[in-house]
């Protein structure tokens, strides 16, 4: 499993699927499933930690995801995000959490930002860590910057395809496109040879990206415009629960066959 695939699948115009994954199963299910990429994402700090927002988790967590994932799917491409404060403070100690991610498990990392992280890529990426691009709604920003799509202006349009082509320049192998406006995402996936990977971008990005929990409809918080909800989670999970609460409440369950029994006078029944 190499970043090299995807370049050959972008070339090919093929496809890429990408879905956050925070636990074993999650992940066993994913690589079931066929993905090409599992994202580790800081998105478990809303998904799986109930923070309302991406500055709420450390390294200490996003290790224990990534151990928890890569046991689950030890064939799938997997990257770890880089939560807030990860990199920002100093470049030894963004090397360094970088390299513990992939101590972890992940393949590569994910850290969000253009101009401002292009030198500290270039020197992950000559250590030898594969780093994917993050622009556009760059969540760990929200308190600077607000939630609200990018490239909706000449200027922001040009900020974007800038940071786009400085990223490739500086050996990132894909880019995360966060709620970037149609056409710029498109002009952007065009322009580079890598591969960007579209969240909220719309159609013309080389793949795509959603957080597990909203794309099963687990998350009943969560309603942004760019969301499908593949399965209503949260009420399929609910009625399930709801069911094995009556069938107790009502002695439905346990049955016999659930039950062990005691090994009766004079059998040879083995325990
Ligand atoms: N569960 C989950 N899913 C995500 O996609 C996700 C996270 N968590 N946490 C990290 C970031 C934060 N993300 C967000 C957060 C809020 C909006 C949002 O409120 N969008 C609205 C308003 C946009 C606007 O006003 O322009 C929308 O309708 O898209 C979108 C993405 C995406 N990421
Ligand atoms: C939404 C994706 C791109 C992400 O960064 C995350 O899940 O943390
Ligand atoms: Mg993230």
């Amino acid at each position: 499993m190499s970043i090299r695939k995807f370049l050959k699948m972008k070339k090919k115009q093929e496809k890429i699927v990408m879905i956050t994954a925070y636990d074993y199963f999650s992940a066993k299910i994913a690589e079931a499933a066929n993905v090409d990429m599992i994202l580790v994402g800081d998105s478990a700090s809303n998904v799986m930690l109930g923070n309302n927002d991406t500055i709420k988790i450390g390294m200490e967590e996003m290790i224990i995801f990534v151990k928890a994932v890569k046991k689950g799917a030890p064939n799938t491409f997997i990257i770890g995000d880089m939560p807030f404060l990860s990199y920002q403070v100093s470049d030894s100690e963004a090397i360094k959490n970088a390299g513990l991610l992939l101590k972890a498990g992940a393949d590569a990392i994910k850290l969000e930002g253009g101009l401002n992280v292009v030198p500290l890529i270039k020197k992950m990426v000559d250590f030898g860590i594969p780093v994917m691009g993050h622009i556009g709604f760059t969540p760990q920003s929200y308190k600077q910057i607000g939630i609200t799509s990018k490239g909706k202006t000449q200027t922001e349009e040009e900020v974007l395809l800038n940071s786009a082509k400085a990223l490739e320049n500086s050996g990132a192998f894909s880019i995360v496109l966060e709620m970037v406006t149609e056409p710029v995402a498109k002009k952007i996936s065009e322009e580079l040879a890598i591969p960007t990977i579209g969240i909220g971008s719309g159609r013309f990005c080389d793949g795509q990206v959603l957080v597990w929990h909203d794309l099963l409809g687990l998350n009943n918080e969560f309603e942004p415009k760019f969301l499908k909800k593949y399965l209503n989670g949260f009420e399929l999970f609910k009625e399930a629960i709801e069911n094995y609460s009556s069938e107790v409440k009502n002695g439905k369950f346990p049955e016999a066959k659930h039950a062990y029994k005691p090994i009766e006078e004079g059998s040879d029944q083995k325990l």
